[in-house]
Parts: C-alpha cells; structure tokens; sequence
C-alpha cells in the first residue's frame, strides 16, 4: 500500500532505497573505521616512545604502519563507494523532482503560465530543486558522517575516560544551540536572495526578449537602470545571505573546541597518574585526537541545519508543484471520425465581467468546414481553445458519443489545433511536423504550398527553422503549423488563422485540398478573412457581448447587419467573393 505521494519528501527517499541500503552499509563500515585513525595515531606515538624507551623495535612500528595503511584503505574504501552512491542518490531524486515539475509545467493551462511569468517560476523552481536536493543529499550523508561518526567518537571518549567526556561534551552542544536558534535568519536570508534571483532572471530574459523594440523606441537607457536596480538588490541579498551561512562556521568551531582545553589539562594529569585515569602517551593522543574530530563535526552538523532549513523553505516551493503533476499520459491513437455536437456552450474568463459566448449550440457532420467570425476581440481564438478543454466550460461538447471536458474525456486523439501562434521549435521543418510521428510528410507539404518553398531551403525539409522558426516568413510558420496538424490524423481540427499570413491565391489553393483530402474530418475555421466564408458549410458569427449566431453564409448574410457589413467591406477591397 502506498501511504505518501510524490508531494511528500518520503516518496523520494522510499523510492531510491536500494541506493539508500548501499548508502547505509558503507556509511557505516566509513564512520565507524574512522576512529581507527585516532587510535592508530595514539600507538604511534606510544611506539615510538617505547622505541625511544627500547622496549620495541623499528620493525614492530613497520607491523603496525602497514596494518594502519590497511584499515585505511579499508575504510576509504567504503567511503567512495558511499560518496558515489550518495550522488547517484542526489542525482535521481533531482532527475524525479525534475521531471515531475515538467510535466506539471507542461500540463498546466497556456493562459496561467503567462500569468505566472514562467522564465522567473522555472527559474526559481529549479534552483529550488537544486537546494531541496542538496539538502536530502546533505542529510543523508551526515547522518553518517555526522551522526553515526559522532556517536563512535563519543563511546571512544567514554572508554577512555568517562569524567573528562562528561565535561567536554558539554560545549559542542552549545554550538549546535547557537546554529539552531540562528536558522531562521539564516533561512530567511536565503528565501530573499532566491527571489530577487528569480526577479533578475525575469528581468533578464525580458530586457534579451524585448530588446529590439526598447532600442527603436529609445528606452534601452530606462530600461538599464530598471535592471541595474535589479542587479544591485539581487546582490546586496546575495551578500547578506552569504554572510550568514558561511561567517557563523567559525564561531561554532571556537565554541565547540574550547572543550580542548580541558582535554590537555585532565588529559595530562591522566598521563602523570593524577587525574581521574591512568593514561599512557596512547590514551591521551587518542583522546584528544577523537575530540578534536567530533569537535569539528559537530560544526558541519550547524551547517547541516542550515542546509535542511533551507532545503525546508525550498520545499515549501517547490511542493504544490510536485504534488499536482500527474503522470503524462501515453498517447492516445486518433479517434475514428464521428459526428460533433455542442449544446449550450459558454465561457467567462475567472474575474471578467460577462461571459465571452453563452448559449451557443451546434452540430456538424465529418465532412463538415465551419467557419467562425466575428468583430475583432469578440472570442474566436477562445471558441475554437474550448475544444481543448483546457478550462472548465458550461455546456456540452459530444463527440461521438464521448463527452469532451469538465472532467469528461480529455480530447486526446480527437482534436487537432493550429493556433495562433504556430507554436514551432528550434528544429528542422520535418521535425516541427512530425512530432514524432513516422510517415511521409511530402503529401502534406504540397497540400499547404509549402513544397516549392522547402524545395529552395539549403537543406529542404532537414533545414532547421531556428527558435520559433525565426529563420522562416510569417506565412512559412503559418503553413509549417498548418502542414503538422494535418498530418496528424485528428477528427476534429481547430485552425485559427491559419491563412493570415499568406496571400489569397494560396488560401484558396490549400482550401481546395482541404476540402478534397480531409473529407473525414471536421474542421472549425477561424477566421478574420471572409473570403472563403460562401463556401464553408455552416458560418458561426460571434456578436462580441456574449451572443452568437449559427447559420450558413448566405441565410447570416441576409439576417445578420454586422456580418453583411464586414463582408461587403471586405468584398469591396477585393478580400471577399460570393460564391
Ligand atoms: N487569458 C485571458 N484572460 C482573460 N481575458 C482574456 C484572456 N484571453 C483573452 N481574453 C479576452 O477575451 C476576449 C476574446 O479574446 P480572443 O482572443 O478569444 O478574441 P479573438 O476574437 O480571437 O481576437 P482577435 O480578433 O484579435 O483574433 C478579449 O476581450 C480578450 O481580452
């Protein structure tokens, strides 16, 4: 039964715990080698004296060189292999956290992600996954280097003399007290330097993106001093975060080494046979050796606090995203045509004042091209996003037989969509269409004219188009978008725009195949332009307050004003033609 999810840090570590086991078993064979150090570095000094003394011999300290050596490589032994495991430890939680948060990322709506200023959210994001991996990374390494270690050193120290640990162990619990109460601001100091790093790298990337149009406008100078602000805030707290986490190690380790003192004066009335034991050279090198170490690490452990405080602040963040991915899903195979039918369809932006359609109800058969206009800014582009269901919308939307959104059948298989925004990627042509599906993509090409165009390319069809296809016209990205959501056998194809950009001969050109080739599907149409609109089988008109109609060119023609109006105007300048 499983008890946490991956919004829970247990899931993690339960999820790497063969590494974990590993990790466990050379951490401990390490830390409890470790005081062989101490010890063998306390008979080496008594060897020596009794050499000095001639109750041993230089080949009694050569038995005991090699056997040191030995133990040592022993124990460094265990200690690479948990160091290695340890990071393969870090490495795939970082890789699970990580992937969740893209596939969060990329399941959320397009709408919240512009709202949320994505380049300073990954931004942040990712380096608190980075901090809140170093964190579990840190705590599992000193749960032995630390913990396991220390507890070795302390029943050395009580062997040796149980008075004496008694009254030196009480300062390196001190230093432990100050780190714990200075966690906060360490903590708090740190949740500020991250984010005015995540503002920087928001500014950063606004200055690169809108560079061009700051220079033709003249406002690159303003803009400099918006980001040098940025600079010099992102510095200060980065300063003051710094100083905070690094400058405390120090008086941690005075604190916790003051019990040294102590050490070398009961040690050594010890040695003189005045103290509460008898020691010999051995004993006390010993002791004073395991102390000095568990001493030292009782300061990384303040450190440690700090790194978990702050991986705690990190993950705080970093949560709700972890916890709200859900696995993506395979891909789905595309559905068999069927027939689409909406009944009382509305939408309202959250926090608009009215709804952008209500009410609005039709059907179509495949086959079927249905155009849909309307004044500018009345909600094409959101009419023709509802079929992707990405927001919850009234009404119903039939398939088929299949419900599409509010919680009903995700459209997968079903819709296909061209946007606005041709949404195209650093790759080549054939790639942007292909989306790794296989098949020839030339039959597509000539259906959207762009064959002559990628004929003249350096390297046709393999020739990268640049990030966002940059390298390419308008009209190319346009037909390039086009060309991927024809090839993708979807029933239902949402195209917004798609002939914005290109000239009228060839908007009628790929209308012509549309019409021909893609008689099993349905296609909704978006469209500014009316020209094609006598030919489309039904015409849906969007007043822009809400209300709508649903009829055939020529019957929205003659019974609808605004439309009639547009139309003409259109027809007039040579952009529009009865059929
Ligand atoms: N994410 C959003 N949140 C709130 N309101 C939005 C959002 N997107 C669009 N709108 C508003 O909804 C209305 C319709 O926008 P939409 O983009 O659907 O119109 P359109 O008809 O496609 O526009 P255009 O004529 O420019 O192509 C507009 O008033 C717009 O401001």
């Amino acid at each position: 039964m499983k008890r946490f999810g991956p919004g829970s840090v247990r899931y993690y570590f339960y999820h790497e715990k063969k590494l974990l086991l590993i990790v466990t078993l050379s951490g401990i064979l390490y830390n409890v080698g470790m005081i062989a150090g101490p010890w063998f570095d306390g008979q080496l000094a008594q060897y020596l004296y009794d050499i000095f003394g001639g109750t041993r011999t230089a080949a009694d300290m050569y038995a005991l060189c090699l056997c040191y050596a030995l133990v040592i490589l022993g124990v460094q032994g265990a200690r690479y292999v948990k160091r290695l495991y340890v990071r393969k430890f870090a490495n795939n939680i970082s890789l699970s956290m990580k992937d969740r948060l893209y596939q969060h990322l990329v399941q959320t709506p397009k709408r919240d992600m512009e709202q949320a200023d994505t380049g300073a959210l990954m931004t942040k994001v990712i380096s608190d996954i980075d901090t809140c991996v170093e964190g579990m990374r840190k705590f599992t390494t000193e749960i032995f280097d630390t913990g396991v270690v220390m507890a070795a050193y302390v029943v050395m120290l009580v062997w040796y003399d149980w008075r004496l640990t008694l009254c030196v162990l009480v300062f390196p619990p001190i230093a432990y007290a100050l780190a714990n109460s200075l966690r906060r601001l360490v903590a708090v100091t740190a949740a500020r330097s991250k984010e005015s790093s995540g503002a920087l790298s928001g500014m950063t990337l606004d200055r690169i993106s809108n560079a061009l149009t700051y220079r033709v406008y003249g406002e690159e100078a303003i803009q400099d001093q918006r980001y040098e602000g940025y600079l010099a805030d992102y510095e200060k707290k980065m300063i003051l975060a710094n100083l905070w986490e690094n400058t405390l190690q120090p008086i941690y380790k005075v604190i916790a080494m003051i019990g040294t003192m102590l050490v070398i004066w009961f040690g050594g009335r010890n040695v003189l046979g005045t103290g509460w034991e008898s020691w010999d050279i051995a004993a006390f090198s010993t002791y004073l050796a395991c102390f000095i170490k568990l001493a030292t690490k009782s300061s990384h452990a303040a450190k440690l606090f700090n790194a978990i405080q702050k991986a705690q602040v990190s993950w705080q963040r970093i949560q709700p995203h972890l916890q709200a991915a859900t696995e993506l899903p395979d891909p789905v195979p595309p559905a068999a045509p069927a027939a689409l039918t909406v009944r009382h369809l509305s939408f309202t932006y959250p926090g608009s004042d009215g709804p952008i359609f209500q009410d609005l109800s039709f059907s179509a058969r495949p086959g079927t091209i249905i155009g849909i206009t309307g004044p500018v800014a009345c909600g094409k582009s959101t009419l023709g996003q509802a079929f992707l269901c990405e927001n919850p919308h009234g009404g119903q939307i039939f398939f088929g037989a299949k419900e599409l959104g509010n919680g009903h059948t995700a459209p997968d298989g079903i819709v296909g969509y061209c946007g606005h925004d041709a949404e195209l990627f650093a790759a080549t042509v054939e790639e942007n269409i292909r989306l790794g599906l296989s098949g020839d993509i030339a039959p597509v090409l000539k259906k959207v004219c762009m064959d002559e165009d990628c004929a003249t390319f350096p390297m046709g069809i393999e020739t990268p188009i640049g990030e966002s296809g940059q390298r390419l016209s308008g009209g190319q990205q346009a037909r390039i978008a086009l060309a991927r959501s024809l090839f993708h056998p979807r029933p239902l194809l949402i195209l917004d725009d798609p002939f914005a950009a290109v000239d009228m001969a060839t908007e009628r050109k790929i209308f012509t195949s549309l019409r021909q080739d893609y008689s099993d599907r349905i296609i909704l149409l978006i469209s500014h332009r009316l020209s094609l609109f006598p030919n489309l089988d039904q015409v849906i008109w969007l007043n822009g307050d809400g209300t709508s109609v649903v009829a055939t060119h020529e019957a929205l023609y003659a019974s609808c004003p605004a439309y009639r109006n547009l139309y003409d105007l259109q027809h007039a300048q040579g952009g529009a033609h009865h059929a």
